[in-house]
């Protein structure tokens, strides 16, 4: 492992467009990409399989500690493919339902102390794009540029409808807003690495921006640091 390599971090609420942002800078900077939900998405898409009950902390540790996942570059422009126990993943873990339980088992501080070296891991040469909650507060407090990306509520709540809509998935605007804020309101208010800028993140509301007008400003302070060597 590169302890050296520059890392990014982009942290946010729920569709402020952290996933879609950090795959598309990854891309064009060449490096690596963490997509630090799908470890927690996973996990509750894990317990579910397995039988284990989401409050079940101890359990949780175990299987947090033995996740066999796999990510792998799709190429194209495409999302990681995501293998988990062998079985691809991908889309199965994006929905609502399980988006719900990973929000349940990241408040739990034995799961996150299990998946905090895993994390770290993707830490590799020639860099890293990490995107998350936590990923500028805890897991690279030392990253060269944090982004912390927010939108409106309703504004990321439009958004998932859209997204989920064009999949097929049968949506409620409404439904989408509510679940929308009470994941805001775990997520910020548990005890352990809440979603909180970090002091030295730039903050960037994209409730008025396009995803290029995002990239372009994020890109614009990668060249003002003179990361991308
Ligand atoms: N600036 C933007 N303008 C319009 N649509 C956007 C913008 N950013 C992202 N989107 C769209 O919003 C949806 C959610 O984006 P994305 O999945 O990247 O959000 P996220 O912050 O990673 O969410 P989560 O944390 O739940 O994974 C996607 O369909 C994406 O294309
Ligand atoms: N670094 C992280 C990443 C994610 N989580 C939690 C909180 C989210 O509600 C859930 C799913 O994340 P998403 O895929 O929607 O980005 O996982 C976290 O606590 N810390």
């Amino acid at each position: 492992m590169s302890v050296n390599a520059p890392v990014i971090t982009i942290d946010g609420p729920s569709g402020s467009g952290k996933g879609t942002v950090a795959g598309l800078l990854a891309r064009q900077l060449g490096w690596n990409l963490l997509d630090s939900g799908a470890l927690y998405r996973l996990l509750a898409f894990s317990a579910r399989n397995h039988g284990v009950d989401l409050t079940n902390e101890e359990s949780l540790k175990l299987l947090a500690a033995h996740l066999d996942v796999q990510f792998l570059a799709a190429g194209d422009g495409k999302p990681q493919r995501i293998i988990l126990e062998g079985e691809e993943v991908t889309d199965a873990i994006r929905n609502e339902q399980i988006g719900a339980g990973a929000s349940q088992v990241a408040a739990l501080p034995a799961v996150r102390d299990a998946l905090l070296q895993r994390q770290r891991a993707f830490n590799e040469a020639p860099g890293l794009v990490a995107d998350g909650r936590d990923m500028g507060t805890v897991v690279f407090p030392e990253a060269p540029l944090k982004v912390f990306l927010t939108a409106s509520a309703e504004e990321r709540a439009n958004r998932r409808y859209l997204q989920l809509k064009a999949k097929g998935d049968d949506v409620n605007l409404a439904s989408l807003l509510d679940e929308i804020r009470a994941r805001d309101e775990r997520d910020t208010q548990r005890a352990v690495a809440p979603l909180k800028p970090a002091a030295d993140a730039i903050q960037l509301d994209s409730t008025e921006l396009s995803i290029e007008q995002v990239l372009e400003r994020i890109l614009s302070e990668v060249a003002n640091r003179d990361l991308a060597g």
